[in-house]
This record gives C-alpha cells, sequence and structure tokens, in this order.
C-alpha cells in the first residue's frame, strides 16, 4: 500500500487554507506535513488545526516553506501571485506536486510556473471544483455550434466582496473555452471592461462582467444572446469545499505523473473533449 501523501498547504490562515486544513484532515491517502504563512503573520506559531477550526492537531504553522517541502510529497497553494510564483521555484527545488489555485496571476507567472513544471509536477486552475470544468467543455461545445454573426458570448461573475482580482480565474477559464469554441485566441477578443459611450457591441467579441459583494462564494454565467433567444450556462459554488476537494484530487493524480504543466482538465479526464 502507498504511504499517505505528505502535504504542505501554504497560506494556511486564509479562506481556501483553512478549508484545506480541514478536508485534508478528514481525507483518505493524504496528511497534514505542514502550514506555512508569510513572515509576521499572525498565524505563525498557532496549531494548525487551531486555526481552521478543528482544534488541536500538532502543526504548527511556519514561515519556512523550503523546509517544509523538502520533506513533503506535494504543496498545495491558494495565495497570491508573486507567493505562488516564489513557491513554484521551491517546489521545483524539492521535486515535488505543486497545485496552484491562485488566480489573477500575468502572463509572466504564467510563464514562470510552466518553467517549474521542469521540475516539479504542477497542476494549476482558476477553478478546481468537477462542476465549473464540466462547464468548461458545455461552453466550448456550444460556442463551436453556434456561430459568431448569430451569438454573442458574455462571461457574468459574481464574488464576495473580500476578493481582489477582476475578472475571476474561472471567469477567464469560461472565456478561454468559449474562444477555443470559436478558434479565435482570448486575448484578441475579450472585451474586459465597459463604460461611457463605447459603440455597439464587435461582433466575435467575449464580454465580461464583474460583480462583487457580501459572502457568495463564486457565481458564474455564460450568456449565448441570439435574436430572439438566450442560452445561459452557469455554476454556483455553494461551499469552498468543492475547491479543496478538488485540489486534493490534483494533488493525489499528479503524485505518479512525470514532471510537467497540467491542468483539472488532465485531472479529471476531459482534456481531449
Ligand atoms: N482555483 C480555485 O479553485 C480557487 C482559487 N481561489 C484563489 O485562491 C487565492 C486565495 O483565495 P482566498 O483563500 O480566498 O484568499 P485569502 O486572502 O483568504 O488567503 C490567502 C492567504 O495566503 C497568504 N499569503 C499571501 N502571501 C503569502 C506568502 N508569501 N507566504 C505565505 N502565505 C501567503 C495570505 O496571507 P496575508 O493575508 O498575510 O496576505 C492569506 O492567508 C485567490 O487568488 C483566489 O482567487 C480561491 C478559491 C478557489
Ligand atoms: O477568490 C475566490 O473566492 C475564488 N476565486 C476563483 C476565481 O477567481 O475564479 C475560484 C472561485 O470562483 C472562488
Amino acid at each position: 500500500m502507498t504511504d499517505a501523501m505528505k502535504l504542505v498547504v501554504v497560506g494556511a490562515s486564509g479562506r481556501m487554507g483553512q478549508a484545506l486544513i480541514r478536508i485534508i484532515h478528514e481525507a483518505e491517502g493524504t496528511v497534514l506535513h505542514a502550514a506555512v504563512e508569510r513572515p509576521g503573520a499572525a498565524a505563525i506559531g498557532r496549531d494548525a488545526g487551531e486555526i481552521a477550526g478543528l482544534g488541536p492537531i500538532g502543526i504548527t504553522v511556519t514561515d519556512d516553506p523550503l523546509a517544509a517541502f523538502l520533506a513533503a510529497d506535494g504543496v498545495i497553494d491558494f495565495t497570491a501571485p508573486a507567493a505562488s510564483v516564489e513557491f513554484a521555484a521551491l517546489a521545483a527545488q524539492a521535486r515535488i506536486v505543486h497545485v496552484i489555485g491562485t488566480t489573477g496571476c500575468s502572463p509572466d507567472d504564467e510563464a514562470k510556473f510552466e518553467a517549474a513544471g521542469r521540475h516539479a509536477r504542477v497542476v494549476k486552475s482558476g477553478n478546481m471544483s468537477l462542476g465549473v470544468n464540466l462547464l468548461s467543455v458545455l461552453v466550448k461545445q456550444a460556442a463551436k455550434a453556434l456561430d459568431a454573426a448569430g451569438w454573442d458570448i458574455e462571461v457574468l461573475e459574481m464574488h464576495h466582496k473580500h476578493k481582489v482580482d477582476a475578472p475571476s480565474g474561472t471567469a477567464l477559464l469560461l472565456g478561454d473555452a468559449a474562444a477555443a469554441g470559436r478558434g479565435i485566441d482570448l486575448a484578441d477578443h475579450s472585451v474586459r471592461v465597459r463604460d461611457g459611450h463605447t459603440g455597439p457591441r464587435e461582433q466575435g467579441s467575449i464580454g465580461f462582467a464583474t460583480l462583487r459583494g457580501g459572502s457568495v462564494v463564486g457565481d458564474h454565467s455564460v450568456v449565448l444572446a441570439g435574436e430572439g433567444e438566450l442560452i445561459t450556462l452557469s455554476h454556483n459554488a455553494l461551499d469552498r469545499t468543492i475547491f479543496a476537494r478538488g485540489a486534493l484530487k490534483a494533488a493525489l493524480w499528479a503524485r505518479d505523473r512525470k514532471p510537467g504543466y497540467y491542468s483539472m482538465l488532465d485531472v479529471l479526464g476531459l482534456s481531449s473533449s
């Protein structure tokens, strides 16, 4: 029997960090090896289980990621772009699995994650849930079936008031799926903001609209708007555990893979859809 996979959670006291600690604690096949926060954070020196609402589990939050990674099998990272770039270099050095859920990353950051995949097994996705990844397959099919002359595509998202990046990683993932269905590059066709006298909608563009407020975990809709009819494909996240469970699945899947840069579609066997 394989030993339980030893996982490090970085950003341990964040919303996702806490959800991950709880899920790892109850899951079979994984064990929490270490919990990391930035130097000076209030959580340093505290018990990770206490922070996540489990009671003490004997893992003290540390600010030394490299020491944690060197004796681990993988790291799960829902933090911030600059932190994830730093962790990618360390995970590559330690040659472990790096699951990245962080959103708002720049093209330069993405290039660094891909480069880290030469040594680490990197899985990155703007959304780790099964539902959103399946939705992206449906969006790609719909965008392919419905031509740009007759059908306009808009992506709408709403998140809690603490979210710092826009459009969400999921909205961009769904926009990418729509663009792939149309055989176009999202970067050349996306309209991320509208304000003032914008003129009429440009045919073939993919628009984004962002709402922020309250405690919304994550709502996404892709609207395909035709003459006289609308098709709406939606996903509503009701709980952060869907992202944490997906991240754990990704870590276990990547454990026996070659070094590389993978997506959640690879993990779920949906990449050829
Ligand atoms: N792909 C997916 O399925 C999902 C992705 N996300 C993404 O995950 C990220 C985190 O979301 P969320 O948990 O809500 O955010 P939080 O702000 O609640 O948590 C992020 C945590 O990471 C910590 N952190 C930042 N920099 C470092 C560092 N250098 N070293 C150690 N810890 C660090 C933060 O500490 P501090 O507060 O001190 O900065 C904080 O505790 C976002 O990008 C979000 O969009 C979220 C849910 C699902
Ligand atoms: O910040 C969040 O909370 C979430 N971020 C991800 C995103 O940017 O799409 C995933 C999920 O929607 C929650």
